[in-house]
């Protein structure tokens, strides 16, 4: 006989970077924070996990933290699948035999979500929910994250905003912060960047305009591809080291571990402006109300950037148009990697643009709509 249990299974192929694990692991840890739901997150590369969960033991088969169970996902599976409520597939990563094999024998399968990347792309929103026949008559529902209301919302767990603003109105924060890393030459009115991309062809103009500004700019950047592209530059040069840090000219830069998920939310939230990449930091950088520049995950035949393109369009329609202007042409320079024109037009907006802070405060509020991702995923597992 077969017993019927209410759990949901997110599974989860690390393709590269942090991005498909950041965001299944976000959305498992909301789900079953908020909604009390048994989360079993099945993951094949825990490794990788571990960058963004340091308690994560990557030799353990199953470990639960937050309240999610986690499972390497290995092949054959170490432990049994029992049918839940929901399976998710995220981004179109292929199920366990196992799981293929059981699904088309249960008599009331569980519902088979396959979660897309986020786009905000307006044909989205007529994919949306659609449903067809995947395996021997069982149906895959595709589920597509965007920014209208129709479509499947963006992931933020009910506090953020709350946590964030509580955050940002204390002037200790980025203090208290920096400390936690052992920073402390970081005066309060000082402006910091943070630094979170792939390697990028512009970065040495950038860095050199930095390095030659009339004002001192402290750059955050955690470990990883950024970090490297930054030394490379930095290697030739005459730098300071007398401290833990890198000085050159008036560009400081420090060096960061990674954190975990929540560390990066309070580094986005303390910065002035923040240099974020892929899928997750995208997200989490306009939830952190500040200016942002997007270096987005490149597709093959520069597919992101239509992508890019969409979302800019849809950031900025309500923004002033000299503003919007210069903001998509920075962003567009830096994903083409266009090291004089990302000059050009950072200058044009410049480090503090009281019109595109006022945006990034107004933005999050405006584009959560009536309901988060998990809020909208868990309706529709409902609905049946
Ligand atoms: C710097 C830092 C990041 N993070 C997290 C935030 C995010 O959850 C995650 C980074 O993910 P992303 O920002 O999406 O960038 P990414 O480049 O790592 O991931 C990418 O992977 C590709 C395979 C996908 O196709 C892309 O769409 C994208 O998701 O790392 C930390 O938890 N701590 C840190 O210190």
């Amino acid at each position: 006989m077969q017993t019927h249990h209410s759990h949901w299974d997110i599974f989860c192929t690390v393709v590269d970077n942090y991005g498909d694990i950041g965001v299944t692991w976000r959305l498992a840890r909301q789900l079953a924070d908020e909604y009390g739901l048994v989360i079993n997150l099945w993951v094949d590369d825990l490794a990788s996990f571990a960058h963004i969960l340091p308690q994560l033991d990557s030799r353990k088969t199953q470990q639960s933290f937050y309240g999610v169970n986690i499972f390497h996902w290995t092949q054959p599976l170490q432990h049994p699948w029992q049918p839940g409520q929901v399976v998710i597939e995220a981004f179109a990563c292929e199920l366990p035999q196992e799981v293929q094999q059981q699904l088309p024998l249960l008599p009331s399968p569980p519902m088979w979500i396959n979660l897309e990347y986020l786009s905000a792309e307006p044909w989205i929103d007529d994919c949306h929910g659609l449903q067809s026949p995947a395996l021997a008559g069982v149906k895959k529902l595709f589920y597509f994250p965007g920014f209208t209301a129709k479509s499947g919302g963006l992931i933020c767990e009910q506090d953020l905003f709350e946590q964030r603003e509580h955050w940002q109105q204390n002037p200790q924060s980025r203090l208290s912060l920096c400390q936690s890393f052992g920073i402390s030459d970081i005066a309060p009115d000082e402006s910091v960047i943070s630094l979170f991309c792939y390697e990028n062809n512009a970065l040495p103009a950038l860095l050199a305009l930095w390095r030659d500004a009339p004002q001192k700019l402290h750059l955050l950047v955690p470990q990883g591809k950024g970090l490297n592209a930054v030394k490379q530059w930095l290697e030739p040069q005459p730098f300071d080291t007398s401290t833990a840090n890198y000085i050159i000219g008036n560009l400081h830069i420090h060096e960061l571990p990674m954190t975990d998920q929540q560390g990066y939310d309070r580094l986005l939230w303390s910065c002035d402006m923040n240099i974020v990449r892929g899928e997750d930091s995208f997200l989490r950088a306009q939830w952190a109300a500040k200016p942002f520049i997007w270096h987005i995950y490149p597709q093959e035949e520069d597919a992101h950037l239509i992508k890019l393109d969409a979302f800019m369009r849809r950031y900025c329609h309500n923004l002033a148009p000299a503003v919007a202007d210069a903001w998509q042409q920075l962003n567009l320079a830096f994903n083409q990697q266009d090291g004089p024109a990302v000059c050009h037009y950072w200058q044009k907006l410049g480090l503090v643009n009281g019109a595109l802070l006022q945006h990034a405060k107004q933005w999050p509020i405006d584009a959560i709509n009536d309901a988060d991702l998990a809020n909208r995923l868990v309706k529709m597992a409902k609905n049946g």
